[in-house]
């Protein structure tokens, strides 16, 4: 078990694979979330790439800190953690929240910056109003009474059945986040726009989404990849808000056919 200090909060993470000179991805994720979520996409991509995984501040074992949070806040915890492990250049991988945080990390530090994989994400996501009535519902009855719809955007209903063993570890695994480590990303969500940011990427950019996403619908994140130069969009079948846990396969292969198809690739 691994933590860094970084402001106010101890940051939970994971390295595997990262001193072998291999590309390095660095994992960020969504909301109510904590890292195991990548486990199968690490399987799926094995020995080729170096990683580097934390959970949020507020998520997983990571501190709370002082919420709310900022998603300059996040990007920072991750900018901390990638020069603490001398790591100068990642594929950053972002999963919705993760993804506004992505974009936040190329607009603070573009010089750590490989390749953006920006997945279930937008420049922009939900409106003041949505957010606050989900902290303030939140912060009131907590996360339980949420589960439900927040499953129904997570998974398709082929994948949302009772005798599937991991989307229960799942409602377990968001039933979990501390309150208001999950409100603090929400303020952050509330109070991003990275249209201007998304305009001024310049490293190679997937934007990628489930074909069934609730939370950021493949209409959206193609609007995102309209504001990115270059950006390539792929939608992955049958699939929700994340294809990390419902469609690893199919989702890593497609960051695998992008990530080899760019001239500057190691693996
Ligand atoms: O998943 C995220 O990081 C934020 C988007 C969201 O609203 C997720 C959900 O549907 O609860």
């Amino acid at each position: 078990m691994k933590f860094l200090h970084v402001g106010d909060a101890a940051i939970h993470y994971r390295t595997a694979g990262i001193a072998q000179g291999k590309p390095v991805i660095a994992f960020i994720n969504s909301l109510g979330t904590d890292f195991r979520i990548w486990d199968a996409v690490m399987e799926a991509l094995g020995d080729d790439y170096g990683y580097v995984l934390h959970d949020k501040r507020g998520h997983g074992l990571s501190g709370t800190g002082t919420p709310p949070y900022s998603i300059d806040r996040h990007a920072d915890d991750l900018i901390a953690l990638l020069d603490h492990l001398k790591i100068e250049k990642a594929i950053v991988w972002g999963l919705s929240v993760g993804g506004l945080i992505a974009q936040a990390v190329h607009d603070k530090r573009p010089g750590i910056v490989e390749a953006l994989i920006l997945s279930n994400t937008a420049h922009k996501i939900g409106t003041p109003d949505m957010w606050n009535t989900r902290i303030d519902t939140i912060l009131a009855n907590g996360l339980s009474g949420m589960i439900d719809p927040i499953m129904e955007r997570w998974f398709t209903p082929p994948f949302r059945t009772a005798d599937n063993a991991l989307y229960a570890g799942c409602r377990t695994m968001l039933a979990r986040q501390p309150v208001d480590g999950y409100c603090g990303t929400c303020a952050a969500i509330r109070d991003a726009d990275y249209t201007e940011a998304a305009r001024r990427i310049a490293v190679p950019t997937l934007c990628v989404v489930g074909d069934q996403d609730g939370s950021t619908p493949p209409e959206l994140v193609r609007s995102l990849a309209g504001l990115i130069a270059g950006s390539v969009f792929v939608e992955i079948p049958g699939c929700g808000h994340i294809p990390c846990i419902e469609q690893p396969a199919a989702y890593s292969a497609a960051v695998r056919a992008f990530l080899t198809s760019l001239p500057e690739h190691r693996a």
